[in-house]
């Protein structure tokens, strides 16, 4: 079908796009960067070859059509375009993949239109996906394009653990269930953290926590996901940078009857004023635990609400699987915050989980385990690779007969 062996893979997020071109052969990265900030005044491309100097860009990026216009000339620059007889496929995280997307699927117009009709439910997510499927697909017509779903992985929940204790014909008119996201990342740190244990995935029990801007719990069994903590849309669950997370429902009632504000206002600000932003005005976690420990109170409540939430989560995985084998802390604070992983694993030595305060202070790149030899379960950060999981996904199904 096709005798490339690059893959490219683009990540677009609600303001932001992240790409690399993976070389399937080795696994090597032959080029990466991230547009961000799209929208705003002063946004950044950074670009980084496999060899040479990073290159910084900073200027407007008006909408994410000029970004992916913008990394494909970067690309270009590099002898690496998407004109390159190299390149075997373009692999997408789309976030939504709904009731139809299970698995990786080959872009046709037909599954672009099932990608715009999930924008309701990934209101943040799902547009900046089509818009990086559609302008690869303009450059690129004659190349296959993949869609690697974050619902995907979550597929296998039990029905007791998908569905909404609702009225079924209602959830199933509508279809509302629960779908979980982050799924690629779940899938590929609790593999790598089975490879890290020197253990087959199928024997492991694991509680991954991809805590990024977004951030979500999962438990997964014998490699299998079982639960996970966010539902119909990634709004559910933990505390995020600007996501509330779980709310009594009856909020949105409340705020509506009673404080008058629209459904959108409500959207908005559950989506975009609320998690750590909302709390002490700051979604960053390197600045909120600053604030928190020059001794700011509302930058302590945040931090103490975000670990409090993800402990509930923990506790209730726990239960969900009986047995807990590893606990992987990934994404962008799970891998960098020391202050978070200690205050999650605090105090719960009678579950068998500690961390060493040497082993999590060591700042690296790398998978590895934070717990002490004896702890009966295994504690580790395992940085996610959203990107590699999707090159190979994307590469296996071109290859598939
Ligand atoms: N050194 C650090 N300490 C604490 N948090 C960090 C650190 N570095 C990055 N982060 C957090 O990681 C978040 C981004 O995580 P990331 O996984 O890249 O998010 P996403 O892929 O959802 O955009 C930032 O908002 C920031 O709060
Ligand atoms: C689904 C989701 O929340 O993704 P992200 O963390 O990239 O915003
Ligand atoms: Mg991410």
């Amino acid at each position: 079908m096709t005798t490339g062996t690059r893959v490219l893979v683009l990540n677009a997020g609600s303001s932001s796009v992240k790409y690399q071109l993976i070389d399937m052969l080795d696994g090597s990265r032959l080029a990466s960067g991230l547009v961000e900030r799209i929208g705003e005044l002063s946004g950044r491309l950074l670009h980084l070859p496999l060899t040479g100097e990073p290159r910084e860009t900073v200027r407007r990026f008006a909408d994410h059509d000029g970004a992916l216009h913008a990394v494909a000339d970067e690309l270009a620059a590099d002898l690496m375009g998407l004109d390159s007889p190299e390149l075997a496929a373009i692999g997408h995280r789309v976030v939504h993949g709904g009731l139809r997307f299970t698995r990786p699927t080959l872009i046709t117009d037909a599954v672009v239109a099932e990608i715009r009709r999930l924008i309701p439910v990934a209101p943040l997510h799902n547009p900046a996906n089509i818009t990086g499927i559609e302008v690869a697909r303009s450059i690129r017509p004659d190349l296959p394009q993949v869609a690697v779903f974050d619902t995907a992985f979550h597929a296998t929940l039990p029905e007791y653990a998908a569905r909404y204790a609702i009225d079924r014909k209602t959830a199933d008119e509508h279809r509302v269930r629960r779908y979980g996201f982050h799924g690629t990342s779940h899938q590929y740190v609790s593999r790598a953290t089975a490879r890290l244990l020197g253990r087959d995935p199928a024997e492991l029990n694991v509680i991954v926590l991809h805590l990024g801007n977004g951030a979500s719990a999962s438990a997964v069994a014998g490699g299998v996901c079982v639960e996970t903590s966010m539902g119909l849309t990634p709004l559910e669950g933990l505390v995020m940078g600007t996501r509330s997370g779980d709310v009594d429902p009856g909020l949105v009632f409340h705020l509506h009857r009673v404080g008058g504000l629209t459904i959108d206002q409500i959207d908005d600000l559950l989506n975009r004023r609320s998690g750590l932003l909302g709390l002490c005005g700051d979604n960053d976690m390197r600045e909120v635990v600053r604030r928190a420990q020059d001794g700011d109170d509302d930058a302590k409540l945040a931090f103490d609400s975000y670990v409090h939430r993800i402990r509930r989560y923990l506790g209730g995985y726990y239960a969900v699987l009986g047995r807990v084998d590893a606990v992987a802390f990934t994404a962008g604070v799970g891998e960098n915050s020391v202050e978070v992983r200690a205050a999650v694993c605090a105090n719960l030595e009678e579950l068998g989980i500690s961390v060493e305060p040497e082993l999590n202070a060591v700042r690296s790149r790398e998978a590895r385990v934070i717990s002490p030899s004896y702890g009966r379960v295994t504690v580790a950060v395992v940085p996610t690779d959203e990107e590699l999981e999707i090159a190979q996904q994307t590469f296996a199904l071109v290859h598939e007969v």
